[in-house]
């Protein structure tokens, strides 16, 4: 059975308790910026800022009132008439002003102004007043009013309500709530104080512990309407409930869910990171919608899942919240399925027993390296598909370096199918390894090229090393990669002299490279 959905409004406050957090202050021109984003992605109300608090606040919220396309916008005044009068003079120049103001009612807060249960509720009544003869959009919120007592909030919200409040906020300051109660109250306060069923209520929770998106879709399922909320979560402490969350959790589980907001999705990836880069606030990986991770799989099931469904591990498209798509990096969980996927989008195709040497060497590399990037990946191809045969081979390396003397190499290697070794010093550690190489299998090819790069980045960044040789006219190269670059440079040299006896042997029968004696590198 469909139930008809009803319209849950969106309320964003980034701009004003998102900016409460400390080290979170925006520019001017960022608080202009964010103000385009939301208004561009369907977002009911913005709270621009709190217009008393400096002569900034009072000219973002004064500019943004003036720009804004389609929202509501509003500021934010303590119980004061300065600072109501302060705000109509910022919001008032928008098409749609809402006046916001506040005052904490539990007992802790009601001693913040020192003020009497009489004294506070004689206050509401005069403020609410006030700014409903400046603004016919008044919203009204009992600060910390998951703590108030009961009967003393029921009194207070009556009041606002009969002073002209239009909207209800209950906020749970201090993210002290638990879903159940949040329901609970929103549910309770709509049936009990009279005109409750006249106006909206909204929710407006933190997320001290972790509960503030529960809370806020709760206190929908008790009745309110409006959902204050930020993009990131951004907010004072541990922050506010994130837009994108409760967005998209209203938009996925509709069917439990009968609500809807108008909320363009597909623009919360870029406001994400706009907010994130313009508030110095980096998103956690696992952050829910918008982190690095939401979309991404690295462990082998899963990632073997994803390519045959991808329903099978996630919940919601990618493109549905502006993310081009879902990600599989590879690292030491993966499978082959993710490998040979990453391959084709690479433009490599390979058969299933070139497929097995790459991926051993793929879960070698992914041993040592927290990511593996698609160029470790296209390294590690060409180091697999030559299809040398292999007369040298590198079994173990040590090698000793620094600034107390020559570097010394410790090598062995198989020649022939023979374990062999050798201790050589040399000029920095490479040179040892290519003497160690050189004596254990003498040669008089040429050094003509020794490169090396970084394909990736970090300290743990994959290095590519490429070695060409000359031997009487004819020409070998050699490329390895590896996380180690003396490693990769001996894999190299030892690849291009292997590529070197192949040629020879091609050329005509007994030309072996061992029989030619070593010539100094050029
Ligand atoms: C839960 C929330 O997010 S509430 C919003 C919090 N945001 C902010 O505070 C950011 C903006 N604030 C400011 O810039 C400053 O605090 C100002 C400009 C508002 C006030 O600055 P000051 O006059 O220097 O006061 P100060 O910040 O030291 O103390 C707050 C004063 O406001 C009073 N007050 C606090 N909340 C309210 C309220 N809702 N209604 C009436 N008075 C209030 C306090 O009692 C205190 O006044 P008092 O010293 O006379 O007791
Ligand atoms: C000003 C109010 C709504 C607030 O931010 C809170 O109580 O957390
Ligand atoms: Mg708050």
């Amino acid at each position: 059975m469909s139930t008809e959905k009803d319209r849950v409004v969106i309320f964003d406050t980034t701009l004003r308790d998102g900016e409460q957090s400390p080290g979170a202050t925006m520019t001017h021109d960022e608080k202009l910026e964010i103000a385009e984003l939301l208004d561009d992605m369907g977002v009911d109300i913005i709270e621009a800022g709190f217009p008393i608090a400096s002569e900034g606040d009072f000219r973002a919220v004064s500019e943004i009132a003036q720009r804004s396309k389609q929202a509501v916008i509003c500021g934010l005044a303590r119980a004061q008439l300065p600072d109501i009068d302060r705000c109509w003079e910022a919001v008032k120049q928008s098409e749609r002003p809402r006046i916001h103001t506040f005052i904490g009612t539990s007992p802790l807060h009601r001693a913040i102004p020192n003020l009497t249960m009489d004294e506070m509720a004689e206050r509401i009544h005069e403020t609410v007043t006030h700014a409903r003869n400046l603004c016919d959009n008044v919203q009204w919120s009992p600060m910390d009013a998951t703590r108030t007592e009961w009967d003393y909030l029921c009194r207070v919200v009556e009041i606002a309500i009969k002073a002209g409040a239009t909207t209800i906020n209950i906020p749970d300051t201090v993210g002290y709530t638990a879903p159940v109660e949040s329901a609970d109250l929103i549910r309770k306060l709509i049936e009990t104080v009279p005109g409750g069923d006249e106006v909206v209520f909204a929710t407006h929770c933190h997320n001290d512990l972790g509960m503030a998106t529960a809370n806020a879709l709760a206190a929908v399922a008790g009745g309110a309407r409006q959902i204050e909320c930020t993009i990131n979560g951004l907010g004072e402490r541990a922050g506010n409930t994130a837009l994108e969350e409760v967005v998209m959790a209203l938009k996925v589980r509709g069917d439990i869910m009968p609500y809807y907001t108008e909320i363009d999705t597909k623009k919360i990836m870029h406001i994400s990171r706009r907010v994130s880069t313009v508030s110095g606030f980096p998103v956690q990986f696992n952050k829910a919608i918008v982190g690095k991770n939401a979309f991404a799989h690295e462990s082998g099931i899963h990632q073997d899942g994803m390519l045959k469904n991808a329903e099978t591990f996630e919940i919601m498209r990618p493109e549905d919240v502006g993310i081009a798509g879902t990600s599989l990096p590879l690292g030491k969980h993966s499978g082959r399925a993710a490998l040979r996927a990453k391959l084709k989008d690479l433009g490599v195709e390979v058969g299933d027993n070139q497929l097995k040497d790459i991926f051993v060497r793929f879960k070698d590399l992914a041993d040592r390296k927290k990511e593996v990037f698609d160029d470790d990946i296209l390294a590690l191809v060409t180091a697999t598909t030559d299809g040398d045969s292999n007369r040298l081979e590198l079994v173990n390396l040590r090698v000793v370096c620094g600034t107390g003397g020559p570097a010394e190499a410790q090598l062995e290697m198989e020649v022939d199918g023979q374990d062999q070794s050798a201790t050589c010093h040399g000029d920095g550690p490479v040179d040892a390894c290519f003497k160690a190489v050189r004596e254990l299998h003498p040669n008089k090819a040429r050094l003509q090229l020794y490169q090396v790069h970084a394909v990736t980045e970090g300290t743990d960044a994959q290095a590519t090393v490429s070695v060409r040789l000359e031997e009487d006219g004819i020409i070998a190269t050699g490329q390895s990669a590896d996380t180690d670059t003396v490693v990769a440079s001996v894999r190299a040299y030892i690849q291009a002299l292997n590529r070197l006896m192949v040629r020879r042997s091609k050329m005509g029968p007994g030309a072996d490279t061992r029989e030619i004696s070593y010539k100094e590198m050029g």
